[in-house]
């Protein structure tokens, strides 16, 4: 598996130009991209490219690995976003949000020219949700209301606990995240318009119609798939 996360990762550097302001996602795939696009700028193969990262995740390894970093009200423009993916439908819907960034991921991707998605081929699925649940960002106040009405939804809401911390995960924006098993998801926009809608939800890990490009690690292969 992680040969498949590093051929990926070797993969999107195609995509990467001198004078780009790149979106740095967040997870074990985009890690190996940080750290194989610092290599190339810190060789001069690459000149005047800046991350915009999406976590702390992001911002700790882009340091360590040699990319300059930039915040978002920094620059005019993301030319490319470089992320993973939870689950990938045929359509290119997405869950992300594993690790709990979703929401700046989300205002980073939305806004970048091409958005390439980083995935190995378990993470494709027929349908969203079938193997994983759909991460929400939550106000901690609000957490409770906020799980007893995804019931409305047909779905069940978790509370995600810290494994190195006690008590909940908080996110990298202090909020607290909601994990929703739906029994069927079968419209994915609709569905993220209307989490996005409950007051005190942040912003959900469904990424409908965003993503440009995914590029599927497999045995036999690099594969593309394309919108
Ligand atoms: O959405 C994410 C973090 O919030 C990750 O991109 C997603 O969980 C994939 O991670 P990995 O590449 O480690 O499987």
């Amino acid at each position: 598996m992680e040969e498949l996360k590093r051929a990926v990762a070797k993969e999107a550097l195609r995509f990467i130009e001198d004078d780009m302001i790149v979106g740095l996602g967040t997870g074990s795939t985009t890690a190996y991209f940080i750290e194989y696009l610092g290599k190339l700028i810190m060789e001069g193969e690459l000149e005047d490219v800046y991350g915009v990262p999406t976590s702390y995740q992001a911002r700790l390894l882009a340091l360590e690995s040699g990319v300059p970093v930039v915040g978002l009200d920094e620059v005019d423009a993301i030319d490319i976003a470089v992320d993973g993916a939870d689950e990938v439908d045929p359509n290119l819907n997405l869950i992300k949000g594993r690790g709990a960034a979703l929401t700046m991921e989300k205002i980073i991707e939305y806004r970048a020219g091409t958005f390439l998605v980083l995935v190995d081929e378990s993470k494709l699925v027929e349908r969203l949700g079938q193997r994983m649940p759909v991460p929400i960002e939550v106000i901690p106040a609000a957490w409770r209301a906020i799980a007893e009405e995804i019931e409305v939804f047909n779905a069940t809401a978790e509370l995600r606990m810290a494994s190195r911390k006690d008590g909940p995960v908080v996110t990298d924006n202090g909020n607290f995240i909601l994990d929703a098993r739906f029994h069927r998801i079968d419209d994915p926009l609709d569905l993220e318009i209307e989490l996005n809608n409950i007051p005190g939800v942040v912003e959900n890990g469904i990424f409908a119609d965003i993503a440009d490009i995914v590029l599927v690690g497999t045995k036999e292969g690099v594969k593309r798939m394309e919108r």
